[in-house]
């Protein structure tokens, strides 16, 4: 059976994700994203689940960083959560003066702390479920934490649904060393990074090869190249699966432009929203294309 690891410890919105993603397999906790990633390398779990963007805060940058960097993985499957938070306190009735959370989840709720805990100091934790972790030993005050949490450590519950905004939402990579792609299902996304050249124009005769082929962008990320001050790597995701003529096309030519391009993986969208295509965009007119150049090539036709 497969073996997962999760951004955990138990009871993290990761873990709830590698629930959906990977229905009863075995699931083993890592401390951190980049844990997770390097358990996948070391050959101890077949596959890793670990946030990747939030609707509120953005990018999770240990997980671009660590996709970008050390031996390729690449996602095969994607799940989105709604996020809204539970918050667990040591001691019912008791003032709060220390809340503790990950950062992305203190970001989604940090006008309810202001309202609601006015003056409480606000502490990174390595993950939501480890801030509980840290108030059960008495480190802190409260936690903000996955609704799934009080089931792992049962503390007082403060307040249920919290989130300053109504539909967060994260969404989640389940990604594995390079194999067989995932069948295209017609509702796809392709993610890849790239190091552009350091030039005019370098990144915007990127992102025109996806516009020339009527391609939607989803998402697209900077992160710097650490060592190299000013030098940036662009995550790009986008419509499509790289098995259409369309991506292919449009991926071959990212490749072209700039030798440092790393394919992050082809698989269907979580909200299974399909692309709406361009005129002339369609994988039958370039593959209606292409046939034809080859048979003006045969010289069957001009
Ligand atoms: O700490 C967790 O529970 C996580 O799974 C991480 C994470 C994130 O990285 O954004 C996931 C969802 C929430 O947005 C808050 C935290």
């Amino acid at each position: 059976m497969p073996r997962i690891a999760y951004f955990g410890p138990q009871g993290t919105f990761t873990e709830q994700a590698a629930r959906r993603l990977a229905p009863g397999h075995e699931l083993t906790p890592a401390e951190t994203i980049s844990a997770a990633l390097a358990a996948v390398r070391k050959g101890e779990a077949d596959a890793a689940c670990v946030p990747v963007e939030n609707s509120v805060e953005g990018a999770v940058a240990a997980t671009l960083d660590g996709l970008a960097e050390e031996d390729p993985l690449v996602a095969v499957a994607e799940e989105l959560l709604p996020v809204h938070f539970t918050v667990l306190v040591r001691e019912e009735n008791a003032p709060v003066r220390t809340v503790a959370s990950h950062p992305h989840a203190l970001a989604q709720v940090r006008h309810w702390i202001e309202r609601n805990l006015p003056g409480a100091q606000t502490v990174a934790a390595s993950s939501t479920a480890a801030a509980a972790v840290a108030v059960q030993r008495g480190e802190y005050d409260a936690a903000v934490t996955a609704p799934v949490a009080v089931e792992h450590y049962p503390l007082p519950v403060l307040a249920t649904g919290v989130a300053d905004v109504p539909d967060a939402r994260t969404r989640f990579l389940l990604v594995q060393p390079p194999g067989p792609l995932p069948a295209p299902t017609g509702a796809d996304r392709t993610s890849i990074v790239a190091a552009a050249e350091n030039r005019t124009g370098a990144l915007a005769e990127l992102l025109t090869e996806l516009a020339f082929r009527g391609i939607n962008l989803t998402r697209l990320d900077a992160r710097p190249i650490k060592g190299n001050f000013g030098l940036y790597r662009f995550f790009i995701d986008f419509e499509g699966h790289l098995t259409e003529p369309r991506i292919g096309d449009a991926v071959a030519a990212l490749r072209r432009r700039c030798n440092n391009v790393r394919f992050l993986g082809s698989h269907p969208r979580a909200d299974g929203v399909a692309p709406t295509i361009a005129p002339s965009a369609a994988n039958e007119d370039f593959t209606g294309a292409a046939d034809w150049v080859a048979a003006v090539r045969r010289g069957e036709t001009a």
